[in-house]
């Protein structure tokens, strides 16, 4: 670049409330925006802010920061799903039975809770990162990695995504939450979420994506769980079978593990479920695993959009969003209490809770029977 010519490079971390103040020079060499969440608070105030920044800055300037996309094994999910032959055909209706890409932490809201009450869980994990997530699971083959490519067949995966349904929500907010001084004592927010996201395409129609985030849990783990469909239990050795699962760790420490179904080692014929396992620890111990944020500002200097949010993008994910944000904005929908260190409300998990029609969860029920059919503790709790 010559040396009369200057690049920059700006980080906005902005809330919707601030309207946006910048202006565009040219002086050569490039510009570029990283926008930080929060995009707006829903359909309409994200657009405005798309409208404003696309008023200064062309969209190949500017660069929405999801740090869910610059993690390791979200990286990994183009090359898993469209480099190895044993997904390839698996990959669809006919053989998964569901898809869950859960969020947990134990870490409530404490030094944020002024930020976050007027967020929620939803805005602040699933309508991004999870989103995300899903549609890297998701998506058709791209026909090529260029950023536009991938960025298109993830805005289809988006637009396919049906309304959710009221029914297929639960909602939690942990107990002490509102003593935050920061907190209004009659907050709705819901800082623990479960819902069904439906698909509607020829891939994926009647596999229930399950979305989960909860803050001040019991652990501290984000996982893709894609749960394959049950096979005809031929051999009748005991136990009916546990359903092959493949789990994506994304953290703590990184890993890929497949559950399957195998021989119990021993004289009698009978079966044990166990794993082959990828744990990134021990397979890649000299590897240097860069944080989220290294990778992606690296990105934004070397002016590669493949790992940021484009604004169509940013529209059809509010879109799936908005309407459910609002029923809760309106105290439509009211979070269920849960203790700090649990699993969250147990009506996530159990199903014993249909109050006015709102929540019910005949299906996450259902899938937690089918887990948990072989597992005598278990199956009783559900
Ligand atoms: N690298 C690794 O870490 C590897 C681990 N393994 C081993 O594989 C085995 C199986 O792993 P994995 O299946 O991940 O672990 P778990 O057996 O702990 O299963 C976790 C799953 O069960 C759900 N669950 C847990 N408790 C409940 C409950 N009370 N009600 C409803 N759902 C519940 C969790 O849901 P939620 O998501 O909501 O928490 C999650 O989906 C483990 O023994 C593990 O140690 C094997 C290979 C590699
Ligand atoms: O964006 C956010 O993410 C963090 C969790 O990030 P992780 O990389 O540690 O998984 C979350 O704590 C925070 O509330 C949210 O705004």
């Amino acid at each position: 670049m010559p040396a009369s010519q200057s690049s920059r490079s700006f980080d906005l971390s902005e809330s919707d409330e601030h309207t946006l103040c910048l202006f565009s020079a040219d002086l050569g060499g490039w510009t570029r925006v990283v926008v930080e969440k929060p995009f707006g608070k829903d359909l309409d105030t994200a657009e405005d802010l798309s409208a404003q920044l696309g008023e200064l800055f062309e969209e190949k300037q500017i660069y929405r920061i999801d740090h869910y996309l610059g993690k390791e094994l979200v990286q990994n999910l183009l090359v898993l799903r469209f480099a190895n032959r044993f997904f390839l055909p698996l990959w669809n209706r006919d053989n998964i039975a569901n898809v869950q890409i859960v969020f947990r932490e134990k870490i409530g809201t404490e030094g944020r809770g002024g930020y976050f009450d007027e967020y929620g869980i939803i805005r602040d994990i699933i309508q991004n990162h999870l989103l995300q997530v899903l549609c890297l699971v998701a998506m058709e083959k791209p026909i090529s990695l260029k950023p536009e490519h991938i960025r298109d067949e993830k805005v289809k995966v988006l637009q396919s995504v049906m309304p959710i349904s009221n029914e297929e929500i639960v909602l939690g907010q942990y107990e002490g939450y509102t003593a935050d001084p920061t907190v209004s004592d009659h907050s709705n927010t819901p800082t623990f979420a479960t819902m069904i996201l439906r698909i509607h395409n020829e891939r994926w129609e009647g596999v229930p994506f399950i979305m989960k985030a909860g803050k001040a849990l019991n652990s501290s783990k984000a996982e893709i769980r894609v749960q394959f469909k049950d096979v005809p239990d031929l051999y009748h050795v005991g136990k009916k079978q546990g359903r092959n699962e493949f789990v994506i760790r994304l953290q703590p420490k990184e890993a890929m593990y497949m559950k399957l179904t195998v021989k119990k080692p021993g004289l009698d014929m009978s079966t044990i479920q166990s794993e082959l396992d990828l744990s990134y620890g021990q397979r890649y111990q000299d590897a240097v695993i860069p944080e989220a944020y290294e990778r992606l500002i690296l990105d934004t200097i070397r002016g590669d959009q493949q790992h940021f949010v484009r604004r169509d993008e940013l529209k059809a994910a509010w879109e799936i969003f908005t309407p459910l944000l609002h029923t809760i904005d309106e105290g439509k929908m009211k979070p269920l209490p849960y203790k700090r260190e649990s699993r969250g409300p147990a009506e996530a998990d159990d199903g014993s809770y249909e109050p006015s029609g709102l929540v019910h969860k005949k299906n996450l029920v259902k899938i937690c029977q089918d887990r948990f059919m072989d597992d005598p503790v278990l199956a009783m709790e559900v």
